[in-house]
């Protein structure tokens, strides 16, 4: 385009995705639309922090003038201006950023607006989506952008009606660097123009804005600027605290669940306050948090959102990090060799760790609520992070036969604490669901030794296991594994189940055994007697160091062509029916109905753990065996 061309008023076409959010926009809750103000504002701070990074780098523009921010009403005209003097756009940008070029935020943002959400037009939410300046809609039929960037002369001018079409063209005039928003407000947005509506919603949701905000005329400063992470923790309030939660966060009105306020002088200096929000979009199907913690250096923002600063299993958390040992300069892309970002990371991790241990300790109850939202992450974090392994182990929490009630709660210390002497390991149990997990025949045992075991019902705690291995020296034992090795019980005659001779087998059981070997064949590694089972006729186990079930069955899910792994069927021989079967071996002719039988065991076994054996054939055995019960009950006469 030639540069008399660019001077002409030229119309453009929203976007697609933005024509969408701008229909939603115009359409929103009365509630939702102080919102606007809020992402203007933070718009014009980042344009401020900005210009005052390029002040500090860039020796040709030192000399920046004053950063801040003035918010001019005019109710008469129904008008708001909304003005910055931060880095300004180039007529370039203002085509760009504000109208052809979606950020990937816009269409995510469509996306997992619930229905309910969007029928309700409730847009609290739009900030985090990188899509704010559109909010402007909400309040306004008609917006004008004026701005000229540091990098030019000329200064340009954008204006639209949110309909489908925006207009740019260059301003005669000379402006000052910058960008004015100017809104002309709908009728029921009125409100808006008035001075003391303006100060409240300043108050309530932009009061940590780093910059002045000036309310023209008479240019009173209406927020408070001060950075609360160079503060000393006693002097800053929980209120404090919340609001800047919620500036960091764009999460209106809601409080953190809790907050870490780190200031270290040696080796490293830094602050920081990180929170955790209450809930974990990611469990609601949200994708997944981009978010990362802002960090300043000297206490200029450097860069939003650092995902450097964190591991990614904690990328949950809101915050910011200010350190005097860092340059101003330092690139996203030297940031992950930088030693002095190492080391505050490192000393950021423990820090969170203490914390949580603290509140762990002295609020249970607000670490329940913190676990049950964001438990898995720090799971995932003990299965990836090996050098944090131990201490992340010691803060996530798991169901248990304890209390039963499926609940996320027992931490692997509990369980430890409530082990009987001799029992050298901790026992775990995985299944699809705490209702297939409590029929699981290898609990029997366990519920009649009173011994308790781990109910992991979440599929990422198998993952966890194999991970820890062991911890404080007991290995993680799956009950379906071969060797158990039961802390011995004694004087307690009924519980002694490792001792079978106590209780005689019938004698053809070894015939039984055989028989069932002989039918289910190299379907199992080897079927034998079982010394774990007190009630069920059989169970299936996993070989030494073989994976749990459960393990096996979400490999499985994950890739099809996964062998089989062959396990060991037990027998029970104090059951009634392996009894009965033990006495119809004294004659051959009930051969073949023992070894459907121990067929249809072996099936069953497999359906209890969900998993479907071959249809056919047991639907087959089954209708044997219905026909050959019935005819007992009235033999047909064959005339
Ligand atoms: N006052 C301003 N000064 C300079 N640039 C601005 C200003 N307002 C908006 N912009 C530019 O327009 C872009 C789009 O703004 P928009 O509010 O839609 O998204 P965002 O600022 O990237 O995300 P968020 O709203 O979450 O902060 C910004 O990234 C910025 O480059």
């Amino acid at each position: 385009m030639t540069a008399e061309h660019a001077q002409e008023r030229q119309e453009f076409t929203f976007q697609a995705e933005i024509k969408q959010l701008l229909h939603l926009l115009s359409h929103s809750l009365y509630q939702s639309r102080e919102i606007a103000l809020r992402e203007l504002i933070s718009n014009a701070s980042d344009a401020l922090d900005k210009m005052r990074f390029v002040a500090l780098t860039d020796g040709a523009q030192r000399d920046s003038g004053p950063l801040e921010i003035t918010i001019e009403p005019d109710e008469a005209a129904r008008r708001l201006v909304i003005r910055d003097t931060g880095v300004g756009m180039t007529r370039e940008e203002l085509v760009a950023n504000l109208g052809t070029i979606a950020h990937s935020g816009s269409g995510e943002f469509l996306k997992n607006l619930s229905t309910e959400a969007k029928a309700k037009a409730d847009l609290s939410l739009i900030g985090q989506f990188g899509v704010g300046f559109y909010s402007a809609f909400m309040i306004a039929d008609k917006v004008q952008v004026r701005s000229r960037s540091y990098r030019d002369e000329r200064g340009w001018e954008w204006e639209s009606e949110g309909t489908g079409r925006f207009t740019v063209e260059a301003v005669e005039a000379p402006l000052p660097r910058g960008t004015e928003i100017i809104l002309h407000l709908k009728e029921d947005a009125k409100d808006f123009a008035i001075p003391y509506r303006i100060k409240e919603i300043v108050r309530r949701y932009s009061s940590f804005i780093p910059h002045p905000i000036k309310l023209a005329p008479g240019d009173e400063v209406i927020n408070d600027q001060k950075p609360i992470w160079v503060e000393p923790k006693r002097q800053v309030t929980e209120e404090q605290y919340d609001r800047f939660y919620q500036h960091l966060s764009h999460h209106t009105d809601e409080k953190p669940l809790w907050h870490l306020h780190v200031s270290v002088d040696s080796p490293i200096q830094f602050h920081a306050v990180l929170y955790s929000p209450p809930s974990n979009l990611e469990k609601y199907g949200f994708p997944r948090m981009e978010h990362g913690v802002s960090l300043c250096a000297k206490r200029v923002l450097v860069q939003n959102d650092c995902r450097e600063l964190l591991p990614d299993y904690l990328r949950f958390l809101f915050g910011l990090v200010d350190s005097e040992d860092l340059p101003l300069n330092v690139s996203r892309e030297t940031l992950q060799d930088n030693s002095v970002i190492r080391r505050i990371r490192g000393s950021l991790l423990k820090s969170i760790f203490d914390r949580l241990d603290q509140l762990a300790k002295d609020q249970p109850d607000a670490f329940q609520t913190f676990t049950d939202q964001f438990g898995t992450l720090l799971k995932e974090g003990a299965i990836v992070d090996a050098p944090q392994r131990d201490r992340l182990a010691k803060l996530i929490r798991f169901a248990s036969s304890h209390k039963a009630d499926g609940k996320l709660d027992v931490a692997l210390d509990d369980y430890v604490g409530r082990m009987p002497e001799g029992q050298k390991r901790i026992y775990f149990l995985g299944g699809p669901d705490l209702a297939a997990i409590e029929k699981n025949p290898n609990l029997e045992v366990f519920r009649k030794r009173k011994l308790e075991v781990l109910y992991l019902v979440e599929p990422i705690d198998e993952f966890v296991m194999n991970a820890l291995g062991s911890y404080g020296g007991k290995p993680l034992t799956s009950i379906d594994s071969d060797d158990l090795d039961l802390p011995d019980a004694p004087g307690d005659a009924e519980s002694k189940v490792e001792t079978p001779e106590d209780e005689k087998a019938e004698p053809g059981f070894a015939r039984v055994l055989d028989l069932f070997r002989e039918a289910i064949g190299g379907r199992v590694r080897d079927v034998r007697e079982s010394h774990r089972l007190t009630d069920s006729p059989c169970c299936l186990v996993n070989a030494d160091g073989a994976l749990s079930t459960q393990m096996q069955r979400i490999l499985k899910m994950a890739n099809k062509e996964m062998p089989e792994m062959s396990r060991i069927l037990e027998i029970n021989p104090k059951a009634p029916l392996i009894r009965r079967l033990g006495r119809l071996t004294a004659n051959a002719e009930h051969d073949a109905f023992i070894k459907q039988c121990g067929l249809q065991l072996w099936s069953n076994t497999l359906l209890l753990e969900g998993v479907a054996p071959d249809a056919q054939e047991l639907v087959a055995r089954i209708q044997g065996f219905m026909d050959e019960a019935a005819d007992k009950r009235s033999p047909l006469i064959v005339m």
